[in-house]
């Protein structure tokens, strides 16, 4: 019934991990693999509020079909030789912010859709049935229930399933931490040091349909909130900076202004040189690298923008891993190794 293990020491003091959980990704740019990807992506409950006889349907006879082959293609214009970027730049950053801990508490990734699964990780963690605290960090600085809270029942579906759980800390948002904060600003400052500065900062965040946010999903405050905090931090006055929503899927309204309505908008107000950011993606991926420097480059361009400008999302930067560190560090500091009990 309950998974059974023999606990390797049982005297012993148990074991702290962190796990870092960011979205997935397709294991190939390949129709049938980014079916089997968006299958269960849009099978969540938490991400499609839609009664199961009325949404399973429409997905599994018109959306994995039609959806499926196009999105590969897409997937196909950003995958490189180390795989898909959300994967190998979560990678890197897992490795960064494993550097800056204690070699005693185990730093691992996993997604929650595809590759490695949660429940995988969770399992490999206590191998020995000696995993005792455990710190759950989405990859998402600004929560979502389509996000966030679904980390979270997978988390908890698969200690379900357990006999001994940990103690389990979950972090729900880390986008109001001055660390983080610091860190975007700071990498658009490199940026514009290097690269000179645009006519206009976009920060584009991924959407969530209206509803959800109506229904009490704290998203756009956050959002919102958070791209103040940085333009803020770089000094930026009312008119030099502006949020808007992109990647939406479906018919019904989403969060708005829609990215692709405001690019050529801003275009026609005479913007010539633009950047854009997109400060809730930790890592780089389809929906930055095809989506925005991509699509959003032409579609800049060809409304009468001169110049276009991505900024990679933070990745394994050290400001980064050294804002995540920290927060681990903060939100465990009374578990060992961080804190010694025994005095
Ligand atoms: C259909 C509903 C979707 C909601 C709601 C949604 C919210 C949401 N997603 C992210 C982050 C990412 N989404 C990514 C890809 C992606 N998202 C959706 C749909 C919804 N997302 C789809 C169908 C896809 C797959 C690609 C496609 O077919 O267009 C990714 C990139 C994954 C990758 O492999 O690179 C990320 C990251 C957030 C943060 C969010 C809500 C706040
Ligand atoms: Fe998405
Ligand atoms: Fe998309």
């Amino acid at each position: 019934m309950y998974r059974s293990i023999p606990v390797a020491d049982p005297a012993g003091a148990g074991r702290s991990a962190v796990v870092l959980v960011n979205l997935g990704t397709p294991d190939a740019p390949k129709t049938a693999d980014v079916r089997r990807y968006l299958r269960q992506f849009l099978s969540d409950p938490r991400v499609v509020e839609q009664p199961r006889w009325l949404w399973l349907p429409i997905l599994h006879g018109i959306i994995l079909p039609l959806r499926s082959r196009r999105s590969a293609h897409a997937y196909s214009t950003v995958w490189s030789d180390r795989g898909s970027p959300l994967a190998f730049h979560t990678r890197a950053l897992t490795d960064a912010v494993r550097d800056r801990l204690p070699a005693s508490v185990e730093v691992e990734m996993a997604m929650r859709y595809g590759q490695p699964s949660i429940a995988d990780v969770l399992r490999r963690l206590d191998h020995d049935g000696c995993l005792q605290r455990l710190l759950v960090l989405p990859l998402y600085p600004q929560y979502s229930a389509t996000t966030t809270a679904s980390v979270f029942d997978a988390v908890m579906a698969e200690l379900a399933t357990w006999r001994r759980i940990p103690a389990v800390r979950f972090v729900d948002e880390y986008c109001s931490l001055p660390d983080w904060q610091a860190a975007v600003a700071g990498s658009l400052q490199r940026h514009w040091q290097a690269q000179g500065r645009g006519d206009h900062l976009l920060f584009s965040f991924h959407g969530i349909p209206q509803r959800y946010v109506d229904a009490g999903d704290p998203y756009y405050g956050q959002c919102r909130a958070s791209a103040a905090a940085i333009a803020a931090r770089l000094g930026l006055a009312a008119d030099q900076w502006s949020i808007s929503f992109q990647s939406r899927v479906g018919r019904e309204p989403w969060l708005q202004p829609y990215t692709d309505a405001r690019i050529p908008e801003l275009a026609a107000a005479g913007v010539r040189r633009l950047d854009v950011a997109c400060p809730g993606f930790a890592a780089d991926c389809l929906e930055t690298l095809e989506e925005v420097a991509m699509q959003y480059r032409d579609l800049f361009l060809g409304s009468g923008g001169e110049r276009f400008d991505y900024v990679p999302a933070l990745n394994d930067d050290a400001g980064h891993a050294d804002a995540l560190a920290e927060l681990v560090r903060a939100q465990c500091a009374d578990w060992p190794p961080f804190a010694d009990r025994t005095a």
